[in-house]
Parts: C-alpha cells; structure tokens; sequence
C-alpha cells in the first residue's frame, strides 16, 4: 500500500485502487467543514483548507463538494496558510439524506464511515419501524449497521430481552449491544467493536445518549478538543473537529447531521433488510410484483400462511413507495461515479500549469 502513514486516519486498500494521483500529490482527510473551510488531517498534522475555485465552478451540487470523512487531494506551498482542495476521491460509504424536493441533491453528513451505530434508547426511544429506516439509510449508502440499545439501567433484563426478540423477529440481523452510561453494562462490549484505523458514527434521536457514549469514548474530553482558530479570508472563526481519533486508533466521527439523519431513497438498503421478502418475489408470477393485491403473488401467500409478519410487509411497502420516488437521481449517481475517474484527470490538467 503506497499511503500508509494515513492508515491511522483511516486510508486502506480501497481507496489505493482509485488513486488517479503521482506520487507527488497530497492526500488529506477532511476532519470538519464549516461553509467555505475545511480542517484537513494528513501525516503531518491538523490545518486548514478550502476549495479550489475552479472546482467550485464545476459542481453545484451540495454532494459533490467535501465533506467530513472525505479523502481530498490538496495542495499546500511551504509558508502558505491555507491548503487547497482540488479533488475528492470517489467515497467508500455515504451517509447522506435527500435534499426536500430535489431529486439529483443530497446532503451529506458524512463519507467513508466504516461502521455506523443506530443508537436507540430502550427506554423512551424505542421502535422497530424506526429502527429499519435507519438501516435502511445507512446500507443504502455502503456502511455497515449495528444497533446499540442505551439506557439499559432503565428497563427489567426481561424487558430488554423481549425488545432484542422484537427486532430479530422484524428481520433484522444486524449485531445488537445494549448498554448503560449509567451502570457501564455493555460498554466493553461496545468497545471490542471498534477497531483502529476504522471510522465509526453514532446516528439516532436526540436524547438517547449520543453525546454521553461519544464523550465517554473520547475519555471526557471537551469535544471541541482540536479545532483550530485562525483567520481566514478576512472572518476570525473556530472550526470545531468532527473527525476524532480515540487512544486505541479507532477513529468517531461526531457532527450535528447525525442528530438530523432522516429517510432517503434507498433501494440497495431495502433488499438487504427485506432479503425474506426480495427472494419471494422472484416467484411471484409477474417480475414486477408489489405485492399489493396482484394475482398469485407469493409475498402476499406467505402473509397468509403465517410465514412473513403483515407488519414487516407493511414497512417493506412504505419504504419501497418513498424510495422509487428517488430512483433516477440514483442512476443518475451511478453515471457520475464511472465518470469520476476521467473527471479528475481532467480537472487536473486544466489546474496544473
Ligand atoms: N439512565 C440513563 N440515562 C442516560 C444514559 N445515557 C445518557 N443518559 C441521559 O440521557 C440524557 C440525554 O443524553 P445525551 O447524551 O445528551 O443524548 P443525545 O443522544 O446526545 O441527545 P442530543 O444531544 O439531543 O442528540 C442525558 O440527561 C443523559 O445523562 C444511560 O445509559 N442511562
Ligand atoms: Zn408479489
């Protein structure tokens, strides 16, 4: 592997095969984004950034400009304060949700996430509906979901045990840890999960213990830890980090977009949660079935044979029908990441003098 003094910000062999680069080119990950800036981390450090102006003018999609977890190609002269982001390389996972009323826009909360933690609180919070259209979203985009139940101090064991039975039932197959911040059950557990050099998120609603676990994790510190201040462009402004490396080299990414991740189309998701009912359908008699009342339709047998719960199917229906809604910009994404390779080569020639 060619960049491995960035494996601890969390480079590895996925992003080496779409190097487009020479050997003289930088790479950083983008550690926050505040409007026009950036913190960028590389093997050197923490320092700011911003986009190049050329590349601005390229794309006006919110999508297509950096976000946090992004590996960009930067250029930074000695003495200058400022490097500057000419590229980004093609994404690994994204967390993202549909702009309101724009079918080709999304908005991301951030890229490359190895793992992300669908945090539910078994108290107040929880609902397995809710629960897979998180990971619905977050499959959708290439992570990989785990579910963590917080506040078990909260609730009987047999209580927790009939929750855990709830979502396995739903069909959901993902790992489940539950846990206190309270009585610290779970939390070695929690902790066996997270590997160095891997990038982990914590998503879900607003007071089930998000921030309390993230402190934790990072050891108490203050999360604004690591930010940089400094003036630029005229505005004298402090960028809070987003992007976080905990002692053991596992690396959080912790950003206000992870309180607000709502549903987004999402085809690709919905096959792997719904994988019962995407394997029936191939033996429903017309291809393009929706098990919504179409004769000889072998989803809508199973309901009736007891074999597939009506809620699941239910679910599966409301998601397929908010999703197919989005479709195109979808294909549309797809033609953008083959064009990708081309792109950058491209833009770099009209940069580089
Ligand atoms: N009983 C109990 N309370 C907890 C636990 N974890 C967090 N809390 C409490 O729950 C409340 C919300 O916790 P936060 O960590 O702020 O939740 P959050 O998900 O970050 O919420 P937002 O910042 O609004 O997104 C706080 O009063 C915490 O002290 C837990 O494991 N058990
Ligand atoms: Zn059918």
């Amino acid at each position: 592997m060619k960049h491995n003094e960035l494996q601890k910000w969390g480079w590895d062999e996925w992003f080496e095969q779409d190097i487009t680069c020479g050997p003289s080119d930088s790479i950083a990950r983008v550690a926050a984004v505040d409007r026009e800036q950036f913190l960028l981390v590389d093997q050197t450090g923490i320092f700011r950034g911003r986009v190049a102006g050329s590349y601005r003018y390229r794309h006006h999609l919110a999508h297509e400009l950096p976000c946090v977890g992004d590996w960009v190609y930067v250029e930074k002269s000695p003495g200058e304060e400022f490097g500057v982001v000419y590229s980004i390389l093609p994404r690994k996972t994204s967390l993202r949700r549909k702009m309101a009323g724009n079918a080709i826009e999304y908005q991301m909360i951030a890229a490359n996430v190895d793992v992300v933690f669908i945090v539910v609180s078994c108290h107040f919070d929880f609902n397995v509906n809710r629960q897979e259209r998180y990971l619905v979203m977050v499959q959708d985009g290439g992570a990989e979901p785990c579910l963590l139940l917080t506040k078990s101090d909260l609730v009987e064991p047999a209580v927790l045990a009939e929750q855990k039975a709830a979502i396995r039932s739903a069909g959901i197959t993902s790992p489940i840890v539950s846990l206190s911040n309270v009585t610290e059950e779970g939390l070695e557990e929690l902790q066996t999960l997270l590997s160095p050099g891997r990038t982990y998120c914590f998503v879900g609603s607003s007071g089930v213990g998000k921030s309390t676990l993230v402190n934790r994790l990072i050891g108490h510190r203050k999360l604004d830890t690591g930010s940089v201040s400094g003036t630029g462009e005229g505005r004298h402004t402090t960028v809070r980090r987003e992007l976080l490396r905990l002692a053991e080299g596992a690396l959080v990414i912790d950003n206000p977009g992870m309180r607000e991740f709502g549903i987004i189309g999402a085809e690709n998701g919905i096959a792997q949660s719904y994988s019962d009912i995407t394997a029936l359908s191939s033996r429903c008699r017309y291809r393009d079935c929706r098990h919504t009342g179409e004769p000889c339709c072998a989803v809508v047998e199973a309901v009736a044979a007891g074999e597939l719960s009506q809620e699941h199917l239910d679910n599966y229906l409301k998601l397929s029908e908010e999703s197919s809604f989005h479709q195109m910009s979808r294909a549309e994404k797809r033609k953008k990441d083959r064009d990708f390779g081309k792109h950058v080569k491209s833009v770099k020639k009209n940069l580089r003098r």
